[in-house]
């Protein structure tokens, strides 16, 4: 099937503008991309969207996400986390293992490529676990799990505590040239805490997380990544510690990359307004210091993504309170339109520099055929609506989760049509 795009505005690296542009799709691959100024194209026997001057993008990358299934639908499941990251204009997402069963063997992740792809929408690259069960005493059968599909290899939820057991994963991962990645937690750190270090924590009379229960474990797989020469993903950057540790390691040609997410690029622990729990998240909030030092981090390319770490939860579980609900946010439904809207409209950022760190870099890093608009590639866009305002309402989400600080917030950017493989999923574009 053949489909035209008509006028979209499509970013443009050479001139730093958005330019008016006609896109072809035929059999899932951008065929064609045509300049609006040399005419209207010859679409007879083309399907035809229009774009109606709204922006068209390379479909957005998530490389941390968590859809929960198996073992956790009450607060996700494949077919719903998959339609909030369309919404989100997310055309290809990476999910953690942290699922149950724990996402540590071949069966689970054919189950979650399976599953993916009969209840899906948008493309899903599973990560398998380094240890079993993500207990930190056995390494996974790192060659069976890749052979079954999964991408890379993370305990996310936890970090890996035990240095001899990271640097076997490295090698062993190292030895078929496959990335591991991070979630950085020293557990002897953080024990009884919710709140980062910080004002909030200090006012309120609670322990706080420090900044060096990350940057240790940032600092300590640094060097076992030199040692072992594996590609090293730094999950969830949040400290100015952990920013500074990553910028020197590339400096001296370490391989190693990172993400962050737009909470912690947007939101310090002094805007934690109460105990509520739909402030907390792993890691926490930090210090305004720390939220400055990865903005400088993204800008400087340190940190090379932005990812939403997507983390339902139920509303049970979160009305449990600031200190016992679990840790985690949704982030597909906001993510574009928080950063456009504080980063981009305010003119701190060019908006190609957003779409970079959103499309192509994740790309780039993680080797993936998408993230790029231009013939040959595949056919995953998002169409995305630069002008209008509207209000964040998390009864409104595709997601099962509502655990969002930003409900209310007024934002711009927001996706309207999301294309994956050339199949429109989800559109509220008006014909
Ligand atoms: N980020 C979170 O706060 N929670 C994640 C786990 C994780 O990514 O560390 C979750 O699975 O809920
Ligand atoms: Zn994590």
């Amino acid at each position: 099937m053949a489909l035209w795009i008509i006028n979209g505005l499509v970013w443009d690296e050479q001139t730093g503008e958005t330019a008016r542009k006609h896109v072809r799709i035929e059999n899932g691959l951008i065929a064609a991309i045509a300049d609006a100024a040399s005419g209207e194209p010859d679409t007879t026997g083309h399907d035809i969207i229009d774009a109606q001057g709204k922006l068209i993008s390379a479909g957005f990358i998530d490389m941390h996400v968590h859809l929960r299934e198996p073992g956790f639908e009450y607060k996700e499941d494949i077919a719903s986390g998959t339609r909030s990251a369309a919404r989100g204009g997310f055309t290809t997402i990476a999910c953690m293992p942290n699922t149950r069963p724990v996402t540590d063997t071949p069966e689970t992740v054919r189950y979650i490529l399976d599953k993916a792809k009969s209840a899906g929408i948008v493309n899903v690259l599973p990560y398998a676990a380094i240890t079993k069960n993500e207990l930190g005493r056995e390494l996974t059968d790192f060659a069976a799990l890749k052979e079954a599909g999964a991408i890379g290899f993370t305990d996310d939820g936890v970090g890996v505590q035990n240095a001899q057991m990271m640097k076997d994963a490295m090698n062993l991962a190292a030895s078929m040239n496959m990335p591991v990645i991070a979630h950085c937690e020293d557990d002897s750190l953080v024990v009884g805490a919710a709140v980062t270090e910080g004002k909030f924590a200090a006012a309120n009379g609670l322990k706080g997380i420090p900044n060096e229960s990350e940057a240790i474990h940032v600092g300590r797989d640094i060097l076992l990544a030199e040692a072992t020469g594996v590609h090293y993903h730094v999950c969830h950057v949040s400290t100015e510690q952990s920013v500074r540790l990553i910028r020197m390691a590339k400096q001296i040609g370490i391989k190693v990359t990172a993400e962050v997410c737009p909470h912690h690029l947007i939101l310090s622990d002094e805007d934690i307004p109460s105990m509520d729990a739909n402030w907390k998240m792993n890691p926490p909030l930090r210090t305004p210091r720390d939220v400055q030092a990865v903005i400088e981090g993204l800008e400087d390319g340190t940190l090379d993504m932005i990812v939403t770490d997507h983390a339902p939860h139920s509303a049970e579980e979160k009305a449990r309170g600031m200190m016992l609900a679990p840790f985690g946010i949704v982030g597909f439904e906001t993510a574009f339109p928080l950063m456009y809207t504080k980063f981009v409209k305010t003119g701190k950022w060019s908006l190609g520099f957003l779409l970079k760190r959103m499309t192509s870099d994740p790309a780039r890093v993680f080797g993936l055929r998408s993230g790029i608009l231009e013939a040959g590639a595949p056919a995953d866009l998002t169409i995305v609506d630069i002008e209008n305002e509207r209000e964040v309402n998390p009864e409104s989400f595709a997601s099962k989760g509502r655990n969002t600080p930003f409900g209310g917030w007024k934002l711009s950017g927001w996706p309207v049509a999301t294309i994956v493989d050339g199949n429109v999923v989800w559109t509220e574009l008006q014909e």
